[in-house]
């Protein structure tokens, strides 16, 4: 496939760029619609993701595995796709073409970019700082860890979560911005219900759960240097979180802050700053005996080996805006319409790269994630294929409500529609069931009606609950029995 520069542009109807789930999923679609074409999916990863044994939980929920293959497995499958192993490093959208590292051109006729995102990392370019996104960056995480005693975790969304509860023999100072833990998944309630998991011992087994599942094979396998796709759901699988102490879990969540500045050992000693020892700790290392200190925005200064910089994503669209005129949303990626087409003609974008600008339905809300990646590509994918046909298409039902299944701190997590109450301002009441160490649920009303849900442990909730907030039935006359675990609401509504 490699060709110089002077070389004549390969020519292919349609052009997808990146190997992750949003990108396969969208060629795969393509090469169905159009089996006599030839599809290029062009990457700059040496595997590919790929979603296998796709299980409708429910009418939106959606479990899936996803596995790490080599290009030629998805070829096997769809023998129209051309899988090319080079980054784009060039778009010409005036000529309509691609430009790869190894000099190759590709002119499309419609294009979908899914270059996916990378780590927003606080104190980029610091040695001490670590981000986690992708294989090699999971590598590297590891390496540092497995002679780590302590380590600070910034940021209070996924990964941090994830972290926190997974990491053994390590101490683990937790800096969060916000009052409460997991603030982008849940409210303070919820964070309450799952912290006593954080003192607990991990149970032997992970809990079963049918959600996403992520394999790679051979074991975190890949190769080194290149952009790779995002990790995904039970990334840690794979991977040895021990450090060196013999214990599991120890940290210390300081609330309400940020970093201020990252200081070097000598740095801190010339500017005489106390470091605290771990908190609670009597047998913790000398105060002085970092290579790295953090010094957060309360005033507190920890010592510790790296730093974890959890703190979101930005999306990858730095070769594609140079020299075109593309309209970029301010969290950074490219805006794309109820189309998933961007502002450039023929462009069309998918997954963490694009930022959704159509005026979305009431209940759902763009979240980077692995299975609106994938939603958003299957339906590039259809969009791209209707367009070309001039045929008309309408927006997808999986965008008309949020829904997202996952696994925090050992439960299973369910979140559906306005589950954080997001954008209602106080136009809303919650109704809250808790039993501790078992369940946690939330239903959030509006006028009387369902518009968002928390579902935490096996409540066997979501079904109910996912039909109640898109048949937007009037609950007023229900009240509080709503929630009440004595009354099978199922019976109620079936
Ligand atoms: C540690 C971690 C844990 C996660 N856990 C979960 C979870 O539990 N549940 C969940 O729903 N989501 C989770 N996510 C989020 C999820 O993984 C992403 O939202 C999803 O994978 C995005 O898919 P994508 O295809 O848009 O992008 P990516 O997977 O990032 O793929 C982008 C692709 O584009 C390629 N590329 C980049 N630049 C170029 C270029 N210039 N030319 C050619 N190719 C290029 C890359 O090589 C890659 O193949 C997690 C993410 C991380 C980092
Ligand atoms: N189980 C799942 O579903 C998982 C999903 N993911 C996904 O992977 C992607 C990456 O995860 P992650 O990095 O955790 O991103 P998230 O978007 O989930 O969370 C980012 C967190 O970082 C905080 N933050 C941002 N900037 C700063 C800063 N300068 N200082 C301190 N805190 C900051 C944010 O706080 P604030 O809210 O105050 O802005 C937020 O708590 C996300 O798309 C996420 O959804 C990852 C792991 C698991």
């Amino acid at each position: 496939m490699a060709a110089s520069k002077e070389a004549e542009a390969v020519r292919g109807k349609f052009v997808v760029v990146g190997g992750g789930i949003a990108g396969v999923t969208c060629a795969e679609e393509l090469a169905a619609q159009f089996p006599s074409d030839r599809v290029y999916l062009l990457t700059a990863s040496p595997l590919i993701k790929a979603t296998t044994n796709l299980k409708q939980v429910s009418r939106t929920l959606e479990a899936f595995d996803v596995e790490e293959q080599e290009g030629t497995a998805l070829e096997g499958r769809y023998p129209n796709i051309s899988v090319v192993q080079s980054a784009v490093r060039e778009l010409r959208s005036q000529e309509q073409e691609v430009v790869t590292e190894d000099g190759a051109r590709y002119r499309y006729n419609k294009l979908c970019l899914c270059a996916g995102a990378k780590a927003k990392i606080i104190a980029g370019g610091n040695p001490y700082v670590l981000g986690i996104r992708d294989t090699d960056s999971a590598r590297e995480f590891q390496r540092h860890l497995s002679s780590a005693r302590r380590v600070v975790i910034v940021g209070n969304g996924g990964i941090a979560l994830e972290l926190v509860y997974e990491l053994e023999g390590c101490q683990a100072i937790w800096a969060i911005r916000d009052g409460a833990i997991g603030n982008t998944f849940f409210d303070a309630g919820a964070a309450q219900f799952l912290l006593p998991q954080l003192g607990a011992d991990k149970p032997p087994a992970p809990l079963p759960c049918r959600r996403t599942k992520y394999t790679t094979e051979p074991p975190l396998g890949g190769g080194g240097g290149s952009v790779g796709s995002a990790l995904g759901p039970d990334w840690h699988e794979g991977l040895n979180l021990k450090a060196t102490g013999a214990f599991s879990h120890r940290v210390h969540i300081e609330a309400q802050c940020e970093v201020r500045r990252i200081l070097l050992r000598e740095e801190r000693e010339g500017l005489n700053i106390t470091a605290l020892p771990f908190p609670g700790e009597s047998d913790s290392a000398p105060s002085t005996d970092w290579p790295v200190y953090v010094q957060l925005t309360n005033g507190k200064t920890y010592g510790c080996d790296f730093i974890v910089s959890a703190t979101g994503v930005v999306p990858n669209i730095e070769p594609f805006v140079t020299g075109n005129q593309f309209d970029v949303a301010e969290d950074g990626g490219l805006r794309v319409n109820d189309h998933m087409e961007t502002s450039v003609r023929n462009i069309y974008a998918a997954g963490d790269i694009c930022t959704a600008s159509w005026e979305p339905s009431a209940l759902w809300q763009q979240m980077r994630l692995w299975t609106q990646a994938r939603q958003m590509g299957w339906y590039a994918g259809k969009c791209m294929a209707a367009d070309f046909l001039q045929q008309p298409i309408e927006m997808d039902f999986c965008f008309e409500l949020f829904a997202h299944v996952t696994k925090f701190f050992n439960y299973k997590v369910i979140l559906l529609g306005k589950y954080n109450a997001q954008g209602l301002g106080s136009d809303h009441e919650l109704l809250l069931r808790c039993t501790k160490g078992r369940e946690y649920v939330k239903a959030v009303l509006r006028g009387g009606r369902m518009v968002g849900a928390v579902l935490i442990g096996d409540t066997d909730l979501e079904e109910t609950f996912e039909n109640l907030m898109l048949n937007q039935m009037d609950l007023s006359p229900y009240g509080e029995r709503l929630l009440d675990p004595d009354v099978d609401i199922e019976d109620y509504f079936d």
